[in-house]
């Protein structure tokens, strides 16, 4: 079943530049597609105009179906209805998704109150399952820390553990472990995978990075200025890149691992 139905999507700056022209894609329930493409060629604009989320000013024509219901041009109340639901989104820095103001255990409770109607301690103890699902240790402590209390990497398991609360049909990551530390990034993104192969969910991957997207996905988009150049399985995409700038990032994705095996040759 076609969970999310992209079809002609164009955005267009306030003063008309398409920074998002005429693109199409689909993604099943289930499915996990990855965005690839340089930084600029639209990506994030893509995911955001999915969720009807673009900023103030920007237009956008063309279709996004999400679960049945058309986002573009629907009104803000049908939208709220869909985010978390439908889909639920994990960016590239946790604390543009996290109240600096509320304690961790809350900014997971309400979602999940929501969809379970969950009270008390009942609440409090699938609030902790949540975070402990994550893997993020002690979740009593996890849970009263604001925010700012805990480490970029954590940030990121609270905001993933946020984002799942709802146990959405598709999840959107949005180059969810390019600001962590190196270390962090590989447990992050082994993390998201384990869980939504468990869940069978279907996850739109945003990065720049054709090894990290070959690594949670099983077909990728290739964007460029915006546009789609190329749509694939990722193993013909690697194997058989067909255009320039497809061959250019797996040649890139290649030379970084070539060099990580000489460095670990004995
Ligand atoms: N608020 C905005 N107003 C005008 N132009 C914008 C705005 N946001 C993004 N753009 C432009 O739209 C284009 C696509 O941006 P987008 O953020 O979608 O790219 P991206 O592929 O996600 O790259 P990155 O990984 O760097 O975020 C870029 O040329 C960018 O400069």
């Amino acid at each position: 079943m076609t969970l999310l139905d992209v079809s002609g999507l164009t955005v267009r700056a306030a003063g008309g530049r398409a920074l998002v022209t005429d693109l199409s894609f689909t993604v099943d329930s289930g499915e996990r597609l990855g965005l690839i493409g340089e930084s600029g060629s639209g990506k994030s604009l893509t995911t955001l105009a999915v969720l009807g989320l673009l900023p103030e000013g920007m237009t956008v024509t063309g279709s996004a179906v999400l679960a049945g219901t058309q986002v573009v041009g629907a009104p803000e109340k049908r939208l709220t209805a869909l985010r978390g639901r439908d889909a639920a989104v994990v960016f590239q820095e946790p604390l543009t998704a996290l109240d600096p103001l509320m304690r961790v255990g809350r900014q997971i409770a309400g979602p999940l109150a929501r969809r379970t109607g969950l009270k008390g301690r009942a609440l409090r103890d699938a609030t902790y399952e949540a975070l402990d699902r994550v893997r993020l240790p002690e979740p009593g402590r996890v849970a009263r820390a604001f925010p700012h209390e805990i480490s970029g990497g954590q940030r990121q398991r609270v905001a993933l553990a946020a984002a799942l609360a709802c146990e959405p049909a598709l999840l959107i990551a949005d180059e969810p472990t390019t600001a962590l530390d190196v270390s962090v990034q590989a447990e992050m993104l082994d993390l998201i995978d384990t869980l939504v192969r468990e869940r069978e969910m279907a996850v739109l991957f945003v990065s720049h990075d054709l090894a990290v997207v070959a690594k949670v996905t099983d077909r990728v988009l290739v964007m460029k200025d915006g546009r789609a150049v190329e749509e694939g399985a990722v193993r013909d995409i690697v194997g058989a890149p067909r255009e320039a700038y497809t061959r250019d990032l797996v040649a890139s994705a290649r030379a970084l691992e070539s060099a990580l095996d000489l460095r670990s040759a004995p």
